[in-house]
């Protein structure tokens, strides 16, 4: 792997959405600067930097007012990126680390002290070489307390993810809904599944994001809208909403954020949709101190 890449789109669009007042991007991702903050040997990309000067501008330009900012797996677990990111942010950022799992209490706390609120199990092939449920599971009896487990797979491991998920003894966030195919439509297998396995627990969220990549159509991303807005309106309170900025591997796409943010209120047509999924929901999440 020589070549870095670009996954972002250079110039994005001011979206026609406003966003409601304290809107927090729960979705993000921070790469580099790679002369500070390397990427891990084990990456599977290795990007451009994409630091927090460029997310702020970002979420300036957007509307939004806040950021929770996921470890990428191009850093591994070591969070010092994305720490570095927390700690720039004048307490408008939050984030969800990656760690080994036999990390001690006293690395915990201080991910803790550092803003992260949560960690993230990735089982993407394409992105991690191994994900010991095992592993992952003792470490989830060990966070600090008020941390969730965020989890990321893919809708063709879904049955197989399910008594790893009943077995989490803390709140679970499902990235990109699992990345069903949004082809099938709101009652199609995919969505169905994913509906099941949120009803198993009152307290999974996930997140309604990536009509980048689940919906090679592009823009309206209407495959996307028809599938997601349904669920929006049936799981309101455990809806979160992110950019996914800088977009990991998605270069040959470079997503316009402006038009993502527009998909906003065709997810969610009501304000009330749109202030739970922007600002009570997240807030709940990630600075319940703060919430509503
Ligand atoms: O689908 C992906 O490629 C992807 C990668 C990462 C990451 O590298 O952490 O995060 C995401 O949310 C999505």
């Amino acid at each position: 792997m020589s070549e870095r890449i670009t996954s972002w789109h250079s110039n994005p669009s001011v979206p026609a959405f406003t966003p409601p007042p304290g809107a927090v991007d729960a979705h993000c991702h921070i790469f580099g600067p790679m002369a500070e903050f390397p990427f891990s040997a084990k990456s599977k990309y290795l990007p451009e930097d994409a630091g927090p000067d460029m997310l702020f501008a970002l979420r300036d330009r957007l509307g939004f007012a806040r950021n929770v900012i996921v470890q990428a797996s191009c850093h591994g677990t070591d969070n010092a990126a994305t720490l570095n990111g927390i700690a720039k942010s004048n307490g408008k950022a939050r984030g969800v680390a990656v760690v080994d799992p036999a990390i001690s209490a006293e690395e915990l706390a201080a991910l803790d002290a550092g803003g992260m609120r949560g960690v993230r199990f990735n089982f993407l092939k394409r992105l991690v070489d191994d994900a010991p449920k095992d592993k992952f599971l003792d470490v989830a009896g060990r966070l600090p307390e008020g941390w969730h487990v965020v989890i990321y797979f893919e809708a063709d491991i879904l049955e197989e993810m399910r008594d790893f998920v009943a077995a989490i003894p803390v709140p679970v966030v499902i990235d990109h809904m699992g990345r069903p195919d949004v082809s099938q439509g709101p009652d199609g297998p995919d969505m169905r599944a994913f509906r099941s396995l949120l009803d198993s627990r009152d307290d999974i969220w996930t997140k309604v994001t990536c009509p980048d990549r689940l919906d090679a159509a592009g823009p309206p991303y209407a495959d996307f809208v028809r599938s997601v807005a349904p669920l929006v309106a049936d799981y309101a309170d455990r809806v979160l909403w992110g950019t996914d900025w800088p977009h990991p591997n998605q270069q040959d796409i470079l997503p316009d954020d402006g038009k993502l943010v527009d998909v906003i209120p065709q997810i969610a047509p009501i304000e009330e949709l749109q202030r739970k999924l922007l600002v009570d929901n997240p807030m709940r999440l990630y600075w319940p101190e703060e919430a509503a």
